[in-house]
């Protein structure tokens, strides 16, 4: 699991650290963990050309003293004074003292444009707001730089904690983040802005809490949490999931859905609408019905939603579904349908599945809100329907109701927007919920999922490959997991 911490959890995980060891110690460590990656971003030091942003904060010192180091073993070093009464003093000594020089920001222009590397030493975890405007002025000549770009901490105009970025802000070739990840870092529109991450542990881990902010699953955690038969194994032990979707309009919505589910590892698959010969004739190991779902048999979870319109038929379906006891999750047309207090009231898991312009709608917000502030939109959504909340878009996010972690989803690519490509990961996601996981790790586990086969395929590719594709990354997810286990040579 890779953990986001909030600057205050940083700041008093930092404290207690710093309490132990001497003065500038955490800043030596930062500031060669970032002069190594700049070494090995340039591929070789001597003769290259570096030029510091440097704020008058402690990020500004972390990138003067790389800086230092850099210019010790033969690079040419110009730092860029924001502030040049209040910059790090022992910072700045430091570059002088390896024959490193400074000049004020209206000489930027010329020495960015001749820099191999610009290290964003503007802020880091002390920015407020957004960048002020001569800060916003060097963010904007270093993105047009043909200088590589390492952000120092984070990218300098970016939200450490919510991603959000307020006008001007570094794009970053590589950011090296320090002791913890921040939050923005993990979450997009700030996650555009940080180019490759990179982290050097100072040694803040046994300070930080065990929850944090935000966690990404990675490969491992995924491959433990996939169900898999035993030997006791069933097809209703290991789960029937009921998919609700699809219309005379939309039947392909059917299809893609039921696809999802069949490759989310649920034993059985009922669909119930009137796409049901599409589905069959696409799959016929469905087990189809016409009447309601409320007739329909029994299932361990429902999916609702895609391509389900809103007729009367779709609206008592919905209505039964929301009233069923099993878990449930919630899709497109079904999330306007669904009535917010039945919601509220169900007991057993829910989980919602609405891009940006649907959360928008449940939360009476712009889009523009919602894409921009995502992770404070996900937890008011999960919030306000006391429910699991999956938001999808450039970032996907996962919230639970009960204020653990929100989850980042770290697999996809922009070439998952295509049609029908959500109908997919609900199905997959409805199966594993179908499997016995929670709407915590179902939604998780169906984005990472989704998101990796839709990075595996070759673009550009239809909605419905991305369900073929999930028994092909699912067995590289688990081989990857028993290479790692196997004993090194
Ligand atoms: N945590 C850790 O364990 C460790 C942390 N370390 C490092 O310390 C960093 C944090 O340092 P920090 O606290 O000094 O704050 P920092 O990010 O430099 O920002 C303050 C400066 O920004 C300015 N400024 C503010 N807002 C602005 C705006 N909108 N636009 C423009 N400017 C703005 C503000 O100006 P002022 O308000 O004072 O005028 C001041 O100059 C952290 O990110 C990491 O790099 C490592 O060294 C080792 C261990
Ligand atoms: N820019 C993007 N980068 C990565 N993934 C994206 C992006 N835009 C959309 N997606 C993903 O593509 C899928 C689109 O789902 P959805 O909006 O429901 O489309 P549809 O309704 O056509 O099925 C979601 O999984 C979403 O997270
Ligand atoms: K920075």
């Amino acid at each position: 699991m890779r953990c986001g911490y909030d600057v205050e959890t940083v700041r008093a995980a930092e404290r207690a650290l710093m309490g132990t060891l001497p003065d500038g110690a955490l800043m030596r460590r930062a500031a060669f963990g970032l002069a190594t990656a700049c070494a090995d971003m340039l591929g070789g030091v001597y003769g290259r050309r570096v030029v510091v942003l440097a704020g008058s904060g402690d990020n500004g010192g972390d990138a003067l003293y790389a800086a230092a180091a850099l210019a010790r073993r033969g690079a040419g070093a110009v730092a860029v004074e924001l502030a040049p009464e209040r910059t790090h003093p022992g910072a700045l000594a430091a570059l002088r003292a390896a024959g490193g020089r400074t000049v004020a920001p209206e000489d930027a222009d010329a020495v960015i444009g001749r820099a191999d590397l610009v290290l964003d030493g503007i802020v880091g975890i002390g920015g407020k707001g957004g960048l002020r405007p001569e800060a916003a002025r060097l963010a904007e000549l270093a993105r047009r730089a043909r200088a590589a770009v390492v952000a120092v901490d984070l990218p300098s105009g970016i939200d450490p904690d919510t991603g959000e970025v307020a006008g001007e802000a570094v794009r970053a070739d590589v950011t090296v983040a320090f002791g913890a990840y921040k939050p923005g870092l993990l979450i997009d529109p700030g996650a555009e802005h940080v180019g490759a991450l990179r982290f050097t542990d100072i040694g803040l881990g046994p300070h930080l809490p065990r929850t944090p902010a935000l966690e990404a699953l990675q490969h491992a955690d995924v491959a433990a949490l996939l169900p898999s038969p035993s030997g006791e194994s069933d097809k209703y032990r290991r789960g029937v999931v009921g998919v609700v979707a699809g219309s005379e309009r939309y039947p392909g919505a059917a299809v893609l859905a039921v696809g999802g589910a069949l490759r989310g590892g649920a034993g059985a698959v009922r669909y119930v609408g009137p796409g049901a010969d599409a589905v069959i004739a696409r799959f016929p190991e469905t087990l189809v019905s016409a009447g309601p779902p409320a007739k329909a048999g029994r299932v361990q979870a429902w999916v609702i939603g895609p391509g389900l319109g809103d007729d009367s038929r779709a609206r008592q379906a919905v209505a039964e579904v929301v009233a069923a006891d099993v878990p449930v999750l919630i899709d497109a047309d079904a999330l306007r349908l669904a009535d917010r207090e039945a919601v509220r009231a169900r007991r057993a898991g829910t989980v919602l599945t609405p891009h940006a312009g649907e959360a928008a709608a449940l939360l009476d917000a712009d889009r523009g809100d919602v894409e921009g502030a995502r992770l404070a939109q996900v937890r008011r959504l999960a919030e306000e329907f006391r429910a699991t909340a999956l938001l999808k878009g450039s970032t996907t996010l996962v919230a639970g109701p009960d204020g653990a972690a929100v989850r980042v989803n770290p697999t996809g690519s922009a070439w998952l927007s295509t049609a029908g490509s959500g109908d997919v990961l609900s199905g997959l996601t409805g199966s594993l919920l179908a499997a016995g996981l929670s709407a915590q790790d179902a939604a998780s586990v169906g984005a990472y999922l989704h998101g990796l086969a839709g990075r595996d395929l070759p673009p550009p590719f239809g909605a419905h490959e991305l369900a073929d594709r999930v028994p092909l990354v699912r067995a590289s997810i688990m081989d990857s997991v028993t290479n790692d286990a196997l004993p090194r040579t």
